[in-house]
């Protein structure tokens, strides 16, 4: 990772990577991070990082560019830094909903384009990252892959499938925080105060993660597994499903989709 990096658009993911590189002691003088309101970035600024509003000035002073800004404001921000992008630079957009050929069509000339999708535990470095790219050299497809395997896990997809990446990877942040956040609410009821609740509801789903990821199983064979005949644990979880709840994750990450769709 010794190539300049610069986020355009310092919010909510463009801040999570910046803290994930900058714990992965990616140095912080090969780092430019730009807003509007460069105040909001003053923590980065005192460790190092450039910060400034100048996009232009960014994109002339890296190698790798990353566009985090809302949807709404890709296009803009795209025609004004086109004529600093050269083809040696790389362009990775984490924008939802703004395809390569999008991208493309409004740049003068034509660097390696990627679309990456992250999530905001980026800063933690336990990213799920999904990939594509048509352009892109296969070392830049590597740069790109080394700076986001070290913000967690990354998988190529079809860029067809970006907006589905969006729904299961991105907005599946706050969909688990939900489900943790009900998993709190009921351990409150039954007895726990908030902070004992919260610890016991995360890394319990911690330890159901980790039993998937490392022990390759399909998530009902460790369900049987805790789940006594006629025992407490068949009995809560028929009940959720009796209240519509895996209907109701698999609708909402259908309205989820066709939203961004
Ligand atoms: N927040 C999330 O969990 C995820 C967001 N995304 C995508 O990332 C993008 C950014 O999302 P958020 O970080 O949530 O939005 P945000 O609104 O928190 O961040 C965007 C930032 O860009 C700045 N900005 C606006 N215009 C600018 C300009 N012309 N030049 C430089 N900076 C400018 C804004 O001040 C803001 O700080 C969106 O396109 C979203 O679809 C993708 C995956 C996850
Ligand atoms: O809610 C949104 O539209 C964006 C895309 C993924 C996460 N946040």
């Amino acid at each position: 990772m010794a190539k300049t990096i610069a986020i355009i658009g310092g919010g909510n993911l463009g801040k999570s990577i910046a803290d994930g590189l900058l714990s992965n002691d990616f140095e912080a003088s090969k780092l430019t991070i730009t807003r509007n309101r460069i105040d909001f970035l003053n923590a980065y600024k005192d460790q190092g990082v450039a910060v400034t509003k100048n996009n232009k000035e960014a994109v002339i002073n890296s190698d790798i560019i990353i566009i985090a800004v809302k949807p709404y404001k890709i296009e803009a921000v795209l025609e004004e830094i086109s004529d600093e992008i050269t083809t040696d630079k790389i362009l990775v957009s984490v924008v939802s909903d703004f395809t390569i050929e999008q991208i493309s069509n409004c740049l003068s000339v034509q660097p390696s384009i990627v679309r990456a999708m992250p999530n905001t535990a980026a800063s933690v470095n336990a990213s799920m990252t999904c990939m594509a790219s048509k352009n892109a050299s296969q070392s830049d497809m590597e740069e790109v892959t080394s700076i986001f395997n070290a913000l967690g896990e990354t998988i190529l997809i079809d860029e067809q499938l970006m907006d589905a990446a969006t729904v299961l990877g991105a907005c599946g942040i706050a969909y688990v925080l939900r489900f943790i956040r009900a998993m709190i609410q009921g351990g409150i009821e039954i007895g726990f105060d908030a902070k004992t609740a919260n610890k016991i509801a995360t890394q319990t789903v911690k330890g159901a993660s980790e039993l998937l990821l490392k022990g390759g199983n399909h998530p009902e064979a460790e369900i049987d597994k805790v789940t006594t005949p006629k025992g407490c644990t068949i009995t809560g979880l028929n009940e959720m499903e009796h209240n519509g709840f895996s209907s109701a994750l698999i609708k909402g990450i259908k309205t989820s989709l066709d939203k961004i769709s």
